[in-house]
C-alpha cells in the first residue's frame, strides 16, 4: 500500500444539495494522494482493496462520522487577540476604539507568531479546514500569518488589509505603498506553490480607501488572478458615511462596481443593507457574500436573508466575522445562522402586528441542514472551490472532519440516549457540539490534527528540529512585548520549518536563519 493511500468504512454526512443531509452509511472512502479516489459501499470492500494494494480499511466506531470540513469565508486572523471582548459599541467607533490598535499591535513579529500559531490553531480544533482571512495592514505579520497556516496545514485565502484613508495615524499607508505592499504579499504567497494557500486583495472597505488604491488594487487582482475580499453594506453608520463620501454612487455595490472589484472570485462580507438589484448585480458578476450572522447581531443593524439572497441567484458562504463575531467556531456561525433566520420570522410576525405566521415569514427560515451546506457547499462555492472542497465526492480533496458523538458526561458537550439514531447524533453535534467531538481534522487527506497534536508542525518539529528549535519549543513564553532582535521577516525557503514550533518561542531565543 502507497503510504499515502488509506480507506475509511463508516458514515459520511454532507449536503450535496441546499437542505438536504445525505448520509452515505456504511460506505469505504479509498484516499489517495490527498483526493478521494474512490466512493464505494460495503460490498466494494473487498475489490477496493485489493485495487488499492490495502492491507486495511480504518472502521469507524458506533457513533463516529465525518463531515466535510468547516469553510469560514470571513475572518479577521489579528482580531482573535480581543476576541470576546469588545463587544460595547458600533462599527466605526468599535474599528477606532478596539480594531485598529489591536491589528496595529501584530508589527511585533514575535507577537504575530505567538497569537497567529494559537488563531490557526483554534480554527482547526473547531474544524474549520478553510478560511478566508485578512490579515493587518504592515506587510510582515501577513507573511507570518501565511507561514503559520503552512505550517499547520489549513487551506486558506489571505489577504494584506489595504486602506489609505479616514484611518488613525499610526495606521494607514499610502497608497503607492498600499499597492506595492499587496504586490509583494501576492508574490510571496503565490512563490510559496502550495496549493492550499492563495492570496487575496483586501480594501478593507470603502470609507478607508481612496478610488485610486481600489482601481489599484482591482488591476493587480486581475493581473495575479487574485481572489478579492472586502465588506459590503454592513450597517447604518457604514453605508451612510459610504453616501456621503460617494453621492454620486447609488450604494456601496455601485462604488465596488465602479472600482473594478466586483468578480467572480469576490467574497464581500455582511451584505445586510444589500437592495435586491444591489445582490442582483453582484449575482451577475459571480461575487459572492459572506453571511456573518454572528457579527451582525452585534456591529450590524439589518438582517442577512439568506434564502431569499440564494432566490436571486447570489452565492453565499458563511462567515464568523471574528471578533466582530465573538466566536472563532464554525459550529457557532451555523447555529446562529439558524437563530437569524428565526429573528427574520419573528421581526416579520411583529411587524404584522397580528398573530398569524404567513408562509411568507416561513420563507426565511433555515434548518441546520441549510447552515451545514452554507458551511460547507456555499462556503466552497464563494471560494471558487467547488470543485475542490465541501461535499464528499471521487475527485475532491479530502477535507474532514472525524467527529465522535459518543463522549457523554463530562468527556463531551452533549449526551446521548437509547433510540437516538444517527440523523439525531448528528443534529446534536451540530447544535451542541465543540472541539473534543472532533477527533481528527483532515486537510488534502493529511492529518493535520488529531486529539491534541498538530500533525505537520509535530512531524516539521520531529523529523527537522535542531537544537535551537527543540528547545525553543520546549520553552513556554508569552512573547516579548519590545522586540530584541532584528524583525526582518525571514526568506521563504525556511519558513515551514520556522520559528513557532514555537508559538510559545521568546523572542530572544529565536534566530533567524
Ligand atoms: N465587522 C467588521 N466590519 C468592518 N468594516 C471594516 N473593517 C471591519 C472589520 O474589521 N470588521
Ligand atoms: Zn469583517
Amino acid at each position: 500500500m502507497a503510504a499515502d493511500t488509506f480507506a475509511f468504512r463508516g458514515t459520511f454526512f454532507h449536503t450535496p444539495a441546499y437542505g438536504q443531509l445525505e448520509a452515505l452509511r456504511d460506505a469505504v472512502v479509498v484516499i489517495q494522494d490527498g483526493k478521494i479516489a474512490r466512493l464505494g459501499t460495503s460490498g466494494d470492500e473487498a475489490a477496493l482493496m485489493r485495487e488499492f494494494g490495502l492491507s486495511e480499511v480504518r472502521r469507524l466506531k458506533e457513533g463516529q462520522y465525518f463531515v466535510p470540513g468547516f469553510i469560514d469565508t470571513h475572518v479577521h486572523a489579528p482580531q482573535y487577540k480581543f476576541t470576546g471582548t469588545g463587544t460595547d459599541i458600533a462599527l466605526m467607533d468599535w474599528l477606532k476604539k478596539y480594531t485598529f490598535p489591536a491589528e496595529g499591535s501584530f508589527r511585533d513579529l514575535d507577537a504575530a507568531h505567538h497569537r497567529y500559531a494559537l488563531l490557526v490553531k483554534r480554527f482547526l480544533a473547531n474544524g474549520t479546514t478553510t478560511a478566508m482571512y485578512y490579515g493587518s495592514l504592515h506587510l510582515e505579520p501577513n507573511l507570518i500569518l501565511v507561514d503559520t497556516i503552512e505550517r499547520l496545514g489549513q487551506r486558506a485565502v489571505v489577504g494584506k488589509v489595504n486602506m489609505d484613508r479616514h484611518s488613525p495615524d499610526d495606521y494607514v499607508e499610502a497608497t503607492s505603498d498600499g499597492i506595492r505592499d499587496a504586490e509583494e504579499f501576492i508574490k510571496y504567497t503565490q512563490g510559496k506553490k502550495c496549493t492550499r494557500i492563495e492570496p487575496c486583495i483586501t480594501p478593507r472597505f470603502i470609507p478607508t480607501c481612496t478610488p485610486e488604491l481600489m482601481k489599484g488594487l482591482a488591476s493587480l487582482a486581475q493581473k495575479y488572478g487574485t481572489h478579492i475580499q472586502s465588506h459590503i453594506s454592513e450597517c447604518c453608520g457604514e453605508v451612510n458615511c459610504v453616501r456621503e463620501m460617494h453621492p454620486e454612487y447609488a450604494s456601496d455595490a455601485a462604488v465596488f462596481e465602479e472600482m473594478g472589484m466586483l468578480t467572480s472570485k469576490t467574497v464581500m462580507a455582511h451584505g445586510t443593507l444589500l437592495s435586491d438589484d444591489d445582490i442582483k448585480h453582484l449575482a451577475s458578476r459571480g461575487t459572492a457574500v459572506s453571511h456573518c450572522p454572528l457579527s451582525n447581531f452585534f456591529l450590524g443593524d439589518a438582517f442577512f436573508k439568506v434564502n431569499h439572497a440564494l432566490s436571486l441567484g447570489l452565492k453565499v458562504g458563511l462567515g464568523t466575522d471574528v471578533a466582530g463575531g465573538i466566536q472563532p467556531s464554525m459550529l457557532s456561525a451555523q447555529r446562529m445562522a439558524v437563530v437569524n433566520s428565526r429573528c427574520l420570522r419573528a421581526h416579520k410576525l411583529a411587524v404584522s402586528g397580528g398573530t398569524i405566521v404567513t408562509p411568507e415569514m416561513e420563507k426565511d427560515v433555515i434548518t441546520f441542514k441549510e447552515a451545514l451546506w452554507l458551511a460547507t457547499v456555499g462556503g466552497a462555492q464563494a471560494l471558487n472551490m467547488e470543485d475542490r472542497v465541501g461535499t464528499f465526492a471521487v475527485g475532491k480533496e479530502f477535507d474532514a472532519l472525524l467527529v465522535d458523538t459518543s463522549l457523554g458526561g463530562t468527556a463531551g458537550p452533549f449526551d446521548v440516549f437509547e433510540g437516538e439514531d444517527d440523523l439525531q447524533r448528528f443534529e446534536k453535534f451540530i447544535n451542541l457540539g465543540d472541539d473534543r467531538n472532533l477527533l481528527e481534522v483532515y486537510v488534502q487527506g493529511k492529518c493535520v490534527k488529531r486529539g491534541d497534536s498538530f500533525e505537520l508542525e509535530a512531524a516539521i518539529l520531529k523529523s527537522g528540529a535542531d537544537s535551537d528549535r527543540a528547545m525553543a519549543a520546549a520553552t513556554p513564553a508569552e512573547p516579548n512585548a519590545e522586540p530584541t532582535v532584528d524583525l526582518a521577516h525571514q526568506p521563504a525557503s525556511d519558513s515551514p520549518a520556522s520559528g513557532e514550533a514555537e508559538a510559545e518561542e521568546p523572542a530572544a531565543k529565536r534566530s533567524r536563519r
